[in-house]
């Protein structure tokens, strides 16, 4: 569970990121957060794993106590909340492996990590996250050399050999095309009902965050000013959550009849740019 009791932000320049937020997200859920521009939808994210402090209220995630936590227990909380970047985060000069195994270092011992040693079973961990996202075959690829989808692909692999008890995605998936962003939507929405991970995703684009999402939190101001099942997200609470009327920049069109399509989310050497 994660809860926020009267939880606000204030950045050092005044602006208050989040202002007054209460919310519980139980374990297990698929959360999609929207929101304009500045509305407050990464600072929410950030957050849950303290990358960014918390002024005011409290924030528990699962049990432990985010704000105002130490070192030591903020490095044990990191472990257990894996984070997904829009700019995937990998080092492309080395093999997808070795980037997954990245995600084992919080259990690794200091002196294996200085070698560079993995043990036989982070391997093994490694390998089945790779095989989650189907694409276990690009294992000793070098990250760049994959499209921008297998990138993004190998960022959730990595955090899954992390073996998160909750996920947090910050714009996952904005710099993927169309039917790619389909693509990974669709496998954070498999982990999440195959792994029971909460998860939290914060997204631009209404049409996906309707299309995967449990539960749907907008946001407006550093304020919640929507939270609920994504069949009563219609045309129009979007216009009151963006404060104006929709256009279609905020519409991924291709978007459903892509991430419906049988066999796109398999092998990973299916991306349809
Ligand atoms: N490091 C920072 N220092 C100062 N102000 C910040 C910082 N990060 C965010 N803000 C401000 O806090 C508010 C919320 O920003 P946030 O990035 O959370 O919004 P967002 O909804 O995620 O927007 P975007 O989609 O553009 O990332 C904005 O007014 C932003 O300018």
């Amino acid at each position: 569970m994660i809860r926020f009791t009267d939880v606000s932000v204030r950045y050092a320049n005044g602006v208050l990121g989040l202002d007054g937020i209460n919310l519980e997200i139980p374990d297990g859920q698929f959360v999609v957060v929207v929101g304009l521009s500045g509305a407050g939808k990464s600072t929410l994210v950030r957050s849950i794993n303290a990358l960014v402090p918390t002024t005011s209220g409290e924030l528990m995630v699962s049990g432990q106590r985010v704000d105002g936590a130490s070192k030591r227990s903020l490095r044990e909380l990191r472990s257990r909340v894996g984070m997904i970047f829009q700019s995937f985060n990998l080092v492309t000069r080395t093999t997808v492996l070795k980037n997954v195994l990245v995600g084992r270092l919080h259990a690794t011992p200091t002196l294996l990590s200085i070698f560079g040693i993995y043990r036989p079973a982070d391997v093994e961990l490694a390998f089945e996250a790779l095989e989650r996202v189907g694409i276990v075959e690009k294992a000793y690829t070098r990250a760049s050399q994959l499209s921008g989808g297998q990138q993004q692909r190998v960022a959730i692999a990595r955090v899954l050999a992390q073996q998160p008890n909750v996920i947090l995605a910050d714009e996952p998936v904005a710099s993927l095309d169309p039917p790619t962003a389909n693509m990974v939507m669709r496998d954070l929405q498999r982990i999440n009902r195959d792994l029971g991970i909460t998860t939290v995703v914060n997204l631009h684009f209404l049409d996906l965050a309707r299309g995967y999402a449990e539960r749907i939190i907008g946001m407006r101001e550093g304020r919640i000013v929507f939270d609920g099942p994504p069949d009563e997200a219609d045309d129009e609470v979007f216009a009151q959550i963006y404060g104006r009327s929709l256009t279609a920049d905020d519409i991924l069109p291709t978007g459903q009849d892509v991430s419906n399509r049988e066999g796109v989310d398999g092998t990973g050497d299916e991306e349809l740019s």
